[in-house]
């Protein structure tokens, strides 16, 4: 599918998550014909096909869109990349940041194209091991680099707002591939990210 900004909300997804909306936030309780929640069923359809729109994206193609012939080989660190994603197990957010490094193999990618991946998968349904693996391949299979490092802190809001409410507890995940399963290799990438 071909990589879209997003603008274009689909009339029909809309109009069917609007009434959806309507009934949900009507079982839990409100009016929805009340004046400040008259277009709220419209808008939260709308701000969840924004939250998800990772799933009409394609990753490989954004990074094949800038791949560059490079003889450089030394690590390159993208740090403190924010992230917003959805827990798969109950619709809430969890949020935090990646860090991405990658050690060439001929090719390097635009810098940006690393946020933007991280934007497409974390787009999505999610749970933070998953999230951090699908970064990890898609660099790994489609840059095909000397080694991948993926470092996600997360704090998820199901932990937060609801359950066992622990407002300060952070998730690290983490994936390597390639030289970076290498002990010094990772260990200068994580000195390099402050871990
Ligand atoms: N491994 C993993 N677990 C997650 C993630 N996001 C949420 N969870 C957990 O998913 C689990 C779902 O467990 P359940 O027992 O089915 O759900 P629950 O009764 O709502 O659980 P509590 O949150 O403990 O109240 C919970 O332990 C959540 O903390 C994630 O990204 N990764
Ligand atoms: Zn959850």
């Amino acid at each position: 599918m071909p990589y879209k900004k997003f603008e274009e909300y689909n009339i029909q997804v809309t109009d069917d998550v609007k009434d959806r909306y309507k009934n949900i936030i009507e079982d839990l309780g409100e009016n929805t014909s009340r004046e400040g929640l008259l277009k709220t069923p419209e808008r939260a359809a709308k701000a969840m096909q924004f939250l998800t729109q990772g799933y009409h994206q394609d990753p490989v193609e954004i990074l094949k869109g800038a791949m560059f012939k490079e003889s450089y080989n030394e690590m390159v660190i993208v740090k403190d990349i924010e992230l917003y994603s959805l827990c798969e197990h109950h619709i809430l957010p969890f949020f935090g940041k990646a860090h991405i490094a990658y050690i060439p193999n001929g090719y390097i990618v635009g810098l940006s194209k690393l946020p933007r991946i991280v934007d497409v998968f974390a787009r999505r349904l999610q749970v933070q091991e998953r999230l951090t693996e699908q970064i990890l391949d898609c660099i790994n299979d489609t840059l095909k680099p000397q080694g991948v490092a993926v470092v996600i802190e997360a704090s998820h809001m199901c932990m937060m707002m609801r359950g066992v409410q622990k407002q300060n507890s952070l998730t690290t995940t983490s994936g390597f591939r390639g030289q970076f399963e290498k002990i010094e290799t990772r260990n200068e990438f994580l000195k390099l990210i402050g871990k």
